[in-house]
């Protein structure tokens, strides 16, 4: 039997602006099926442009990437099956929704695949389950709260069935019973999922395993309890825990 290709295989993108600012620099990283991966760094670090490499809206100037065991290519067939692989949850919800109803937003993705009818709406169902949002199928999006749209912007990309699951900064400006809400809602989701984040605690929460990256390249790639107890490693690149958060436990004295 064929083993399972991981959902995610860089392997050595380097990449080139139009401006010649070279924002990759050999980038490889492999995430294995059902990983939960933080991807860590400072600001202009590269993280943003990896994650436009992984669907295709990025071309690499050197390197590939495969998405279960598929090469993310130009041809049209190959970059739609690859955008239904790889589920990219931005950090603005408003980006994703744009219909007159939470239903119809999440139904958008898969009925553009083809499918319609009672395929369709247990697509939708499925989605709006996983998220917690059942019951805020009819409702109007912007009527919603950020951590509700947030919410349904993951399952706008749930319902697509996706390979891997692309969080860009999901804790942002979200309270903190809703930030609680989507991390206990992110644990459970049977996907690979790979996190951009500046928020390390949520890392810790939701990530056995951090990948740092800074000026292009990958500096650091291991557990996440591991990285996120080395001082100097996070000092040398501008990554900062609140105090007194602490890695080993997870936990501040103030709650222990
Ligand atoms: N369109 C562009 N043209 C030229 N350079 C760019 C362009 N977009 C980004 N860059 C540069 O590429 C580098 C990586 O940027 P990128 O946005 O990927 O970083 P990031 O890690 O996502 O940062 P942040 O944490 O601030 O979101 C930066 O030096 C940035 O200035």
């Amino acid at each position: 039997m064929q083993p399972t290709p991981p959902s995610l295989d860089v392997r050595g993108v380097r990449y080139a602006y139009p401006d010649g600012h070279v924002a990759l620099h050999g980038v490889d990283l492999t995430v294995a099926r059902g990983e939960r991966v933080a991807l860590l760094g400072p600001n202009g670090a590269g993280k943003t442009t990896l994650v436009l490499h992984l669907n295709g809206i990025l071309t690499p100037t050197e390197g590939q990437i495969a998405v279960g065991g598929l090469t993310v290519g130009q041809d049209r067939a190959t970059l739609a099956e690859i955008r239904r692989r790889v589920g990219i949850v931005f950090q603005d919800p408003d980006d994703q929704l744009f219909l007159p109803t939470v239903a119809e937003d999440v139904a958008f993705g898969p009925a553009n695949l083809g499918l319609r009818g009672a395929e369709l709406a247990a697509r939708v169902d499925e989605a709006l389950a996983a998220v917690g949002m059942s019951e805020h199928r009819d409702r109007t999006p912007h009527h919603l709260s950020f951590g509700q749209r947030r919410r349904v912007a993951v399952a706008t990309v749930l319902a697509m069935r996706p390979e891997i699951l692309v969080l860009d900064e999901p804790s942002s400006n979200l309270d903190p019973a809703a930030r609680r809400e989507l991390a206990g809602i992110l644990r459970t989701l049977p996907v690979t999922l790979l996190m951009v984040t500046h928020d390390l605690p949520y890392a810790f929460e939701l990530c056995d395993r951090s990948v740092i990256l800074d000026a292009g390249r990958v500096v650091a790639d291991g557990p996440t309890a591991v990285l996120l107890d080395d001082e100097e490693l996070l000092a040398r690149h501008r990554l900062e825990l609140p105090y007194p958060f602490r890695p080993t436990t997870g936990r501040t004295p103030i709650s222990e």
